[in-house]
């Protein structure tokens, strides 16, 4: 079966700097994979590079068989990439549902003429869109914030709107940004067991996440990045085991 995510040679340059190294991994459907590492290995410059918000001087990006390199931002979204960010980037003024809406919304091609007209299309595409939104706010446990503001939620909440909106638009890999930044040990943990539930939805996930607590029960494999080169790649019990990945990241 293809892989979700086939990362090959990927090398990123800023200036002099070799920021990511002839790094290659794949993901499949429904496996959870951490990308770990000291600060400053390349991780962020990964995950800008899959997301199509940082240029690659060199290697593959593919996303089943569509290729991601010299792709926009928003071309890869709408090929099926999502992500969360470290500082929540949700529309702070309104409701849960609306944020989750306007993640389905991207999956819809509707011109902004049809939309300001309130065309029979775009009226389809609204109720579809609340559709998907209550499905994700009932799966994922919103419902009693539905309606409130997402400014007026705790950072934990937050985090499972950013998760929600990301699933709504019917994403193949999510990309979660240190979503334990911030949270408190129950937080962690329901988060943890909500990013579970979306991987069952055939959907790669790749996170990145200092927070081992998080990680190591969380992930199916691990991706060890050190000065821009992948120095580890396996199942959590061997990776955390290896020498190399002992010295360069615990620091052991
Ligand atoms: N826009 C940029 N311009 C120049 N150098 C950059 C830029 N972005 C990142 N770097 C450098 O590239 C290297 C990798 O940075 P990156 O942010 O990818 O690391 P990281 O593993 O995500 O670190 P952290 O865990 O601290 O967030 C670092 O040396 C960083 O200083």
């Amino acid at each position: 079966m293809q892989d979700t995510l086939e990362v090959e040679g990927l090398t990123v340059r800023f200036g002099g700097l070799v920021a990511v190294n002839d790094v290659s991994f794949k993901i499949g459907a429904n496996e959870i994979v951490g990308l770990i590492g000291p600060n400053g290995a390349g991780k962020t410059t990964i995950f800008n590079s899959i997301c199509g918000v940082t240029q690659t001087a060199a290697g593959l990006i593919n996303l089943g068989s569509e290729s991601l390199v010299g792709k926009t931002n928003a071309q890869i979204a709408s090929l099926g990439v999502s992500r969360t960010f470290q500082n929540v980037r949700l529309f702070a003024e309104l409701s849960v549902r609306d944020n989750i809406i306007m993640g389905a919304y991207r999956t819809h091609k509707c011109g902004f003429v049809s939309s300001a007209l309130r065309s029979p299309q775009h009226a389809k595409i609204e109720k579809e869109s609340g559709e998907v939104a209550d499905h994700w706010i009932d799966r994922l446990g919103l419902r009693n914030f539905a309606d409130r503001s997402a400014a007026s939620l705790p950072l934990g909440i937050q985090r499972v709107v950013e998760v929600a909106r990301a699933m709504a638009g019917a994403p193949k890999l999510v990309l979660l940004d240190e979503p334990a930044a911030g949270l408190n040990a129950i937080e962690k943990e329901r988060l943890a067991a909500i990013v579970k539930q979306i991987a069952v939805e055939k959907c790669a996930v790749l996170v990145v996440e200092h927070d081992m607590t998080m990680v190591m029960p969380l992930v199916d494999r691990l991706i060890v990045i050190n000065f821009g080169f992948k120095i580890a790649d396996g199942a959590v019990a061997d990776v955390s085991r290896s020498a190399v990945v002992q010295e360069a990241y615990l620091g052991v």
